[in-house]
């Protein structure tokens, strides 16, 4: 093999279909279709380590609370635990009225009376039956010629009959897969399924299923859903058929082939929860689903926990989802980078309550699948000023002014650069707090005394700090208001450049925030900020607080 010189010369381009009034191009989805989960069958045939009972029922009772109406248990035939969950379910009642149990069998008449003893005693129940139609699994596979693998399906169809007609108690409902459809001639695939049509005979009040895999998914969506329009246009009895799509990931496009085999006519879709399944797994039931969602189409499936339903899924496949898995992955709802929070944090505060979803960045809210918004902003080095604003306003009740916000995130970013790490909201607020609240030197605010009379402010500061000795020192000064006394009784020359300030939680409790933008001895302005319950303090303490860093500052520059 390593001796070809152009190893893509192994394989062909899959041919176009020959359907130029193909119409689904411009359909778009307007009806949720119904859904199936495989992912007791498909999902669990393509694990390590096969589901015990246990996981299983854990995983089916998942399945009915989401809203799954179809559900594939199990192939009863292969083992004898496949067999057991499905008389677990009907003996002890696990399948809810409106809620119907599907099982899958090849068609061989042994497996097929296995298949039909698990279902005893069942209200309803869809059986399953496939065989592979394509040129290569009839020449490789089967060793069979057309008629030959059409004859599997019309006998095996036979004995459905045969094998229903003993248990009449059971409401039946057959489907059919021409297995690997997505690589058959489609004049076959039609000649095969309506053979096995002229079997079932279904009618419009009793319609049978026929399912359309895209086994290995070989060719891009769009020719699975001229497939799909071609199949839907030309099968006979269309009117009692349920057209089912049933698509593999192998290129990637899984979503993308059942969205469009959908806009193609189809009424059912088949996967599984996170696209587990054979290889890279089959078309994700959640991401089609919600898909819909943020299209403003209720797709009939409840994702409203989202990650109690992940947990249950993981801990019953062993398989991780992964971080950036649409909607669902633990980073699919964070931004670090800077532009990206900045987005966001100004599309949160615009959005109101009923109105369209217009969050940039966020294609769904992360609330609607019961997500926080706590991991929608993270912080590391891509980060800027909007997300360290939005982690303090949002843990903190801390609001930044627009100045300070640019200063701080070069204290964080210098911060980041350092440690090479994510910093939380909790590291953010320590350095906030070890930059600004508690820049105490020089001169460390100890005590004022503020007194008004005839509209003048008269402020009298006790001040100490390294470098003081053992004397406070005291401070008076007069002005208009009680900040403009106090840089009246500094005795250091410094201009307030921008003053703001805001209430921090509510009631007995709340405190106050004052940020002052300070140039001292006509240098850089330097910012400061102050918490305390009373406002004066707290602007007081926010004076010194941008004196003191700036004073550190210009100690370093001089160094
Ligand atoms: C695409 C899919 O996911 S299809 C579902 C696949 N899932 C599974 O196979 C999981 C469960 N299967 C099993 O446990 C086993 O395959 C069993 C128990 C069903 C059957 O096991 P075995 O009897 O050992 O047969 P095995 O699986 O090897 O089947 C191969 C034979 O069945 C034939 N066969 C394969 N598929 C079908 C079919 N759909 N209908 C009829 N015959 C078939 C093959 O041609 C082959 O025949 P040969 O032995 O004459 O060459
Ligand atoms: C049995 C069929 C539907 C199948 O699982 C497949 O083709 O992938």
């Amino acid at each position: 093999m390593s001796m070809l010189k152009d190893p893509s010369s192994k394989y062909r381009a899959f041919p176009t279909i020959d359907i130029p009034d193909r119409t689904w191009p411009s359909k778009t989805i307007t009806t949720a279709p119904i859904w199936c989960s495989s992912d007791l069958r498909d999902g669990n045939q393509s694990l390590i380590e096969p589901m015990d009972a246990a996981k299983k029922l854990r995983f089916w009772k998942t399945l009915v609370a989401v809203g799954v109406k179809e559900i594939e248990a199990s192939f009863p035939a292969a083992s004898q635990t496949d067999f057991d969950f499905v008389r677990t379910l009907i003996e002890d009642n696990h399948i809810p009225e409106d809620t119907t149990i599907q099982v899958l069998t090849q068609g061989r008449e042994d497996l097929i009376a296995r298949t039909f003893e698990s279902l005893r005693g069942a209200k309803k129940a869809i059986v399953h039956l496939y065989n592979a139609t394509s040129p290569s699994f009839r020449r490789i596979v089967f060793n069979q010629d057309k008629d030959g693998i059409k004859a599997i399906a019309v006998n095996a169809a036979k004995l459905f009959v045969k094998y229903a007609a003993q248990q009449p108690e059971t409401q039946w409902t057959f489907e059919y897969s021409p297995e690997t459809f997505s690589a058959t001639e489609l004049e076959f695939a039609k000649e095969v399924c309506d053979a096995v049509i002229e079997v079932w005979n279904p009618t419009p009040e009793h319609k049978m299923i026929l399912n359309l895999p895209a086994t290995v998914e070989c060719a891009t969506p769009n020719i699975y859903a001229d497939q799909i329009e071609w199949f839907g246009r030309h099968i006979n009895r269309r009117d009692s058929v349920i057209i089912s799509l049933h698509t593999h990931n192998d290129r990637g496009t899984g979503v993308a082939a059942t969205e469009l085999g959908l806009m193609a006519g189809a009424d059912r879709v088949e996967g599984c929860l996170f696209g587990n399944g054979e290889r890279t797994g089959n078309v994700d039931l959640v991401t089609v689903a919600l898909n819909m969602y943020t299209q403003g189409l209720d797709p009939q499936l409840d994702f409203s926990d989202i990650d109690g339903v992940r947990k249950v899924v993981e801990e019953c496949n062993q398989i991780q989802v992964h971080p950036r898995h649409p909607y669902v992955g633990d980073l699919v709802h964070t931004a670090f980078s800077g532009s990206h929070q900045d987005a966001i944090r100004k599309g949160f505060s615009q959005q109101k309550d009923d109105a369209l979803w217009e969050v940039p960045y966020l294609p769904i809210d992360p609330a609607d699948i019961g997500r926080s918004y706590e991991a929608v902003i993270r912080v590391n080095s891509q980060s800027g000023k909007g997300g360290i604003a939005y982690l303090l306003e949002q843990e903190y009740d801390i609001s930044l002014p627009r100045r300070m916000q640019i200063e701080f995130s070069q204290v964080v970013q210098a911060e980041t650069d350092r440690v090479g790490l994510e910093m939380t909201a909790p590291q953010i607020y320590a350095l906030l707090q070890r930059e600004y609240l508690q820049a105490n030197t020089p001169y460390a605010l100890v005590s004022h005394r503020l007194q008004e009379e005839n509209g003048n402010s008269f402020v009298e500061v006790e001040v100490s700090g390294k470098g003081q000795g053992e004397t406070n020192l005291h401070w008076k000064g007069k002005g208009n208001g009680a900040l403009e006394a106090l840089v009246a009784g500094l005795p250091i020359g410094v201009e307030i450049m921008d003053y703001n300030e805001h209430a921090i939680g509510a009631g007995t409790n709340a405190k106050a925030a004052a940020y002052i933008e300070l140039r001292v001895n006509g240098e850089r302005p330097v910012h400061g900020v102050g918490i305390d319950e009373n406002i004066t303090t707290a602007s007081f303490k926010a004076l010194f607080s941008a004196l003191n860093r700036s004073l550190s500052q210009l100690e370093a520059k001089a160094a």
